[in-house]
């Protein structure tokens, strides 16, 4: 179980700015507990916060006040290591690129084994077929789809107690989107694993036990999709009048 209390995280005055401009309150006093073993699903308009708010329970941004418990545990000062030691599990929305590395040194890293049949049995989990996928070079040449695969592959082969996926279907075809819902699902039946996806794919929120609705740095609704429907599809009103910022506000198409 995560919790979070009362995290905030400022970033502070943009000195680049004439007159320092004041600084800027990003996440402001979230409190919510992500029990064991469920889905949730983060959305919200752009720029609301959601990627901030990941990034502080990875510990990839340090927060400025407030604190986060994982089962129990106070780990608010704990580095992004020792949170991964701890069972946390990062997907980044863009993933990283690792130039003369190939896909079996990050798996066999990640799943502590070079043991060829454990690997296989990892990515056939991925819905990687071909042992020959494992030889391929983490590099630029990997399509959007094959770098995500090889992401997913990764965190599901730490068996991590808590995975946090930011996007995952940025640059995922839409026949895939339906078969990766289906793996993180399994991770969280089969091995109990508490899934947080950052989305804003139907899919994905559908999957959810649970959506939070980021916006303004505030969590603005927690409850089922059918509850989060009226504010995520009716265009015709502003559900966002408390956050805006007018014609300047480059988040509001409205
Ligand atoms: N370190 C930082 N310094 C200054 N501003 C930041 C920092 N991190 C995030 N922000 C700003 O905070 C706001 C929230 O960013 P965040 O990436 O969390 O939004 P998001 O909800 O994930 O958006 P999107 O849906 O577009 O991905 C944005 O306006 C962003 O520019």
């Amino acid at each position: 179980m995560i919790e979070l209390k009362n995290v905030r995280f400022s970033v502070p005055a943009d000195t680049s700015i004439a007159g320092g401009g004041a600084s800027k309150t990003i996440i402001n006093d979230v409190s919510f507990r992500f029990e064991r073993g469920k889905f949730y699903g983060i959305t919200g308009p752009n720029g609301g916060g959601k990627t901030t708010l990941s990034k502080l329970i990875m510990g990839i941004n340090p927060v400025t006040s407030g604190s986060i418990l994982l089962n129990g545990e106070d780990i608010t000062a704990l580095s992004i290591t020792d949170r991964a030691k701890a069972g946390i599990a990062y997907g980044f929305q863009h993933s990283a690129r690792f130039k003369g590395t190939t896909f079996r040194d990050l798996l066999a890293i990640a799943a502590g084994t070079e043991d060829e049949t454990a690997l296989a049995r990892i990515i056939a989990r991925v819905g990687i077929c071909s042992l020959d996928f494992l030889d391929k070079p983490v590099d630029a040449k990997l399509s959007g789809g094959e770098i995500k695969k090889i992401e997913l592959a990764t965190i599901i082969a730490r068996n991590p107690k808590v995975a946090i996926y930011d996007e995952p279907d940025t640059g995922i075809d839409l026949w895939t989107i339906g078969p990766m819902v289906e793996v993180l699902k399994r991770e969280q039946t089969e091995k109990g694993t508490t899934t947080i996806v950052v989305s804003h794919n139907r899919a994905f929120l559908e999957a959810a036990d649970e959506i939070l609705m980021i916006r303004g740095g505030r969590l603005a609704y927690t409850g089922d999709l059918a509850g989060a429907r009226p504010i995520l599809e009716d265009l015709s009103v502003c559900s966002f009048g408390d956050v805006c910022e007018g014609e300047n506000d480059v988040r509001c198409f409205r």
